[in-house]
């Protein structure tokens, strides 16, 4: 059974207006996140967030990207209402966190920092102690949701064995369950591959997109960039707990100028010919030798390599990908082994 479609909330019944906490959002393309100089300064003095303004737009798959240390978690937190602001502001499903968290909550769906599982119950069994402890879900009902959960992670077959039996990316999978136990219009998943294998994460990852293409907003932490692009169609980018740059996932790249790479049996003279043209940031790997691209006609460079007795077997210049653009964005280069 296909999880429920994402809806938008009842209007609030009349006469129960709420000053202090306005209507919820209701355009399915408004932001469902939305922060104002949100600022995290723990007691001993680290600035973990430092005035972050963050717009994820509805039915987006929005990438937190940064490396580790960078603020990723500590805004989750924020935003979930587990820990408050130092100072500015956060609000989530058109409402202001933490004042609105017992509204907001159960329309959100977390997986933060692995799922809490009793490894000698099945993963069915933990699915009904999750949807036993939500007073919202009615009993009479749980053995579908529960079934439909499991459906929709693809852990119907693995349901009766012992959660500790579970591969990484199944108790993984497990979490994402209990978390669309009840229809949700937003995801936030705190770094949803780290630790597993590339099949594990390639289900993750399918998961994520069908939940995506069911109208599910999905905001998702990670420090590997090739998952960002290969998930997610917009981005925010984090270095020692500042905002970078946030936009579309193509916008972003194309920001970057890409890479022109050499392919030659000749790559020390190669990069010395590319620096004397004037090209930056000249790197060897083997037989193939990238730089950026210089402003002057890249014909000329060309002509150069060969004058100088360079054997050229490839010139091309390589599109712009996230990697490049957070290279020069933040001036350094992306701790991907975290
Ligand atoms: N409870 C805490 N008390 C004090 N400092 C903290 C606390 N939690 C995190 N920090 C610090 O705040 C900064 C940001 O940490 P945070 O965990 O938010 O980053 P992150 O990008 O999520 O990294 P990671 O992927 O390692 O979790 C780090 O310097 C971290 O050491």
């Amino acid at each position: 059974m296909p999880h429920p479609p994402a809806r938008d909330p009842a209007p609030p019944p009349a006469g129960s207006s709420e000053p202090s906490n306005p209507a919820p959002v209701h355009r399915s393309d408004a932001p469902v996140i939305q922060t104002h100089g949100l600022t995290k300064r723990y007691r001993g003095g680290q600035l973990a967030v430092d005035s972050l303004d963050l717009t994820v737009p509805g039915g987006s798959v929005f990438g937190f990207l940064g490396p580790n240390g960078s603020g990723k978690t500590t805004t989750i937190r924020m935003l979930m209402g587990l820990i408050e602001p130092t100072s500015g502001t956060a609000r989530v499903l058109g409402r202001p966190m933490p004042g609105a968290v017992r509204k907001v909550l159960p329309e959100v769906g977390a997986l933060i920092e692995g799922p809490a599982l009793y490894g000698f119950l099945s993963g069915r069994d933990n699915l009904v102690r999750y949807d036993a402890a939500d007073p919202a879900a009615d009993p009479r009902t749980r053995r579908r949701r529960v079934e439909a959960a499991l459906e929709r992670v693809g852990l119907s077959a693995a349901a009766g064995k012992k959660a500790k039996a579970y591969s990484l990316g199944m108790k993984q999978r497990l979490g994402l369950a209990a978390a669309l136990l009840q229809p949700r219009r937003l995801l936030v998943l705190d770094e949803p591959t780290n630790g597993l294998d590339p099949q594990g994460m390639r289900e993750i990852r399918a998961l994520i997109r069908e939940l995506a293409a069911d109208g599910t907003t999905v905001f998702l932490s990670s420090h590997l960039l090739d998952e960002i692009e290969q998930v997610c169609t917009h981005a925010a980018v984090m270095a020692r707990g500042r905002l970078i740059a946030q936009g579309g996932v193509g916008e972003l790249a194309a920001r970057a100028r890409g890479r022109l790479v050499v392919e030659t049996p000749d790559p020390a003279e190669a990069a010395r010919v590319l620096k004397e043209q004037g090209t930056a940031d000249v790197t060897v790997e083997e037989e193939r030798v990238t730089a950026e691209p210089p402003e002057r006609d890249l014909a000329e460079v060309n002509a150069a390599l060969v004058t100088a007795g360079v054997r050229v077997r490839g010139f091309t210049v390589r599109g712009a990908s996230l990697e490049d653009a957070f290279v020069e964005l933040t001036g350094e280069g992306f701790d991907v082994a975290g």
